[in-house]
């Protein structure tokens, strides 16, 4: 199935609540379950945190995560070293060859019972959770943040706490940093210097009550919205400042783009800024907001403005090779684009092609992000369902701002 966008009349101003970060809820989500007396407020409703409601509830020996990776990734350090019981955690076919082996190994050097059921390094995990004594491992850091933060999640429940010593460059560091500063929101101690962690054992907290603040990533599609029509001022709820999540980074890279973003109350207000006079072209490395790429190189296409990005190696591992897929999906519309391991350099042609078909990977980053294009030309997006993954109400919000699907 594939719904057609358009933007029949002007956009209307709004205002609109974008549930709590994926990244926070499932994080917490994890911690009530090792820790008891945590009471959350505006968790996400994204799928992939039902997915973990469900399997840190249930008592079943099956576990399907379906295209969640971080509950993949944290789930396998929760089973690993917690429960005294034999799980079987698989996903989707796509989660079956998203790369695991990283965790796996860390896991298994500190004495984990964890088996391959098929590829080896990647999911099915036949896991029988033990108790864990060493504490000391080395991990590669430059393939996925979630690694690290799985296993910090479980860290301070083990006896001797755990040494991390991460070699490489780290990627999506603010992911790992929000990882610490939820342990340390409980009271956990740490340590972090040199490519070192340290997370001291802690075995009962004090109560938390805690609000997750809404969802940077999902705010993003509506950083765009505003950059791509022509006149539209957006209110979205529960923001902080001093946020945890990287990709609040928006704020200033936005400002290339004429997007200003205030915050106050609470409230993160996006408003056009007129006469704005765009850049011709833009770099940006975003290693540290991987899940930004797509959504600026459709504002970028949609602006007319060149980009080269870089800092994306994680792309390919993700709910799709989201690389490849942005080269497909943006050369539809008259763009060129050139791919490597860890870049893509578009350049948006004079005027957009029309009546587009975007293929969306079973990825709803490519959905969301192709969305706010509806602005500029008329787009179809195949699977518009795929947006559940992180925020089941998008089409919703779209049509509240004005536009017809
Ligand atoms: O820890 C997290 O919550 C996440 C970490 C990032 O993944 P990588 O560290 O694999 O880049 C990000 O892309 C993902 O959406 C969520
Ligand atoms: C990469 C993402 O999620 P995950 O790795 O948790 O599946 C994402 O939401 O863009």
């Amino acid at each position: 199935m594939s719904i057609q966008l358009s933007v029949p009349n002007e956009l209307i101003s709004s205002s609109l609540s974008i549930s709590g970060s994926k990244s926070e809820s499932n994080r917490l989500l994890l911690l009530q379950k090792l820790y008891g007396n945590i009471q959350l407020n505006n968790i996400s409703d994204a799928q992939d945190v039902e997915v973990m409601q469900k399997a840190l509830a249930n008592n079943s020996s099956t576990i399907d995560v379906h295209h969640a990776g971080t509950a993949m990734r944290f789930l396998t350090a929760y089973f690993a070293v917690t429960e005294q019981k034999s799980v079987l955690l698989t996903g989707s076919e796509r989660m079956q060859n998203r790369p695991l082996k990283i965790l796996v190994e860390a896991l298994q050097k500190l004495g984990a019972n964890i088996e391959y059921v098929k590829k080896e390094g990647f999911p099915p995990l036949q896991i029988k959770g033990k108790e864990i004594t060493k504490n000391e491992i080395e991990l590669s850091a430059n393939v996925s943040s979630q690694y690290i933060s799985a296993l910090l999640l479980v860290a301070p429940k083990l006896a001797k706490g755990l040494k991390l010593k991460l070699k490489g460059e780290i990627t999506s560091l603010p992911y790992l940093k929000m990882t610490l500063d939820l342990l340390k929101e409980i009271g956990v101690k740490y340590t972090f210097e040199n490519q070192l962690i340290e997370v001291f054992p802690k075995n009962e907290i004090e109560a938390l009550n805690y609000t997750i603040e809404s969802d940077w990533s999902s705010a993003s599609y509506h950083f765009s919205m505003v950059a791509l029509a022509e006149d539209l001022e957006l209110e979205l709820k529960h923001f902080k400042n001093n946020s945890l999540q990287g990709d609040a980074k928006l704020v200033e890279i936005y400002l290339h783009f004429g997007v200003k973003a205030s915050l106050k109350n609470g409230i993160l207000k996006l408003q056009k800024q007129q006469d704005f006079q765009l850049p011709e072209t833009i770099q940006l490395n975003l290693i540290q907001q991987p899940d930004l790429a797509q959504t600026i190189a459709v504002t970028c296409l949609g602006l007319g403005i060149n980009c080269k990005l870089t800092g994306l190696h994680t792309l390919k591992i993700k709910e799709t090779d989201r690389l490849q897929a942005l080269k497909n999906e943006l050369e539809k519309f008259g763009a060129q684009v050139e791919i490597d391991e860890q870049s893509l350099f578009l350049k948006s042609p004079k005027k957009l092609h029309a009546d587009v078909l975007v293929k969306t990977y079973q990825d709803h980053r490519m959905a969301m992000a192709f969305a706010p294009l509806a602005t500029k030309t008329s787009l179809k997006i195949e699977d518009p369902e795929v947006v559940e993954k992180s925020y089941p109400n998008f089409w919703k919000d779209l049509k509240k701002i004005g536009f017809s699907l």
